[in-house]
């Protein structure tokens, strides 16, 4: 039975942040997952976590300024020194969290720079991923729809492969969401099949509209899950996804596997 991870940046928003962890867990889910616990104290979100019983599977390390439009610094040519410095603010999240996963985003990048950051995102994650070694984290890196996130630099799994292969730390894999994944380059089934070793983490939403992972999706989410049961997946399957409506009414979806 895959273990899900609830994303509390995006389901159950109905309560504040720090209540969410409790809603999860009331609803059966085991883990979590957050994209940005910064706002709240490190120390107050990891008692709230351990409180309700849920492990926190994975968090995103700082992404630079959001409301400007930043989406990660990993790739983002002339801004090192500030990766490097939020590095330590993600350690010790993970550190109060009990979470052993960060997920780097690699940030929006002007096509013209492209050839650039490609250098930059390959320098800045080898030494992410040295640094995080000795803390005994894993680096994730997520391929992004550029629908969602425009000027994204990292889109396609394939890509994502490059990257793995090129930098070969132990530490580094690839954060497979399905969502992003099935609208960039598809083949869903065959990725998963022959990649498995290189995902520690997996999210799923509803493909198009990025929903609960129900019958309206045109992926087949029942199949993908006795698939990664037969294929011996045992990482965390994170649920990403904007509910149509309450969180707890969307969840019908979830019962059968919550309850396994
Ligand atoms: O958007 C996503 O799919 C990522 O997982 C994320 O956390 C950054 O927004
Ligand atoms: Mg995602």
């Amino acid at each position: 039975m895959p273990r899900f991870a609830a994303n509390l940046s995006l389901l159950f928003t109905e309560v504040p942040f720090l209540d969410r962890f409790a809603a999860a867990a009331a609803c059966g889910f085991k883990g979590c997952e957050i994209q940005f616990p910064y706002l709240a104290d490190a120390n107050d979100v990891g008692d709230k976590a351990a409180m309700a019983g849920l492990k926190v599977a994975m968090f995103n390390a700082p992404p630079g300024d959001w409301a400007k439009g930043e989406r990660g610094l990993a790739a983002v040519p002339g801004r090192q020194d500030e990766f490097r410095e939020s590095l330590d603010l993600a350690i010790h999240y993970a550190d109060f969290l009990d979470c052993d996963q960060i997920h780097i985003m690699a940030g929006v990048v002007p096509e013209e720079q492209w050839e650039e950051a490609f250098d930059v995102y390959l320098e800045n994650l080898a030494y992410a991923c040295d640094e995080l070694a000795g803390e005994k984290l894993k680096v994730c890196i997520e391929p992004i729809n550029p629908g969602d996130m425009p000027g994204y630099f990292l889109t396609r799994p394939d890509d994502a492969l490059t990257v793995l292969d090129q930098l070969e730390r132990k530490n580094l894999f690839i954060l497979y969401d399905l969502y992003h994944a099935q609208i960039t380059q598809g083949g869903i089934t065959d990725f998963l099949e022959g990649n498995l070793d290189r995902i520690a983490h997996i999210q799923v939403a509803g493909v198009p509209g990025r929903n609960e992972p129900d019958a309206l999706s045109e992926l087949n989410y029942p199949y993908i899950y006795n698939l990664l049961d037969a294929s011996g997946y045992k990482g965390w399957v994170g649920c990403e996804y904007k509910p149509r409506g309450k969180t707890e009414t969307g969840l019908k979806w979830a019962r059968e596997w919550l309850e396994k």
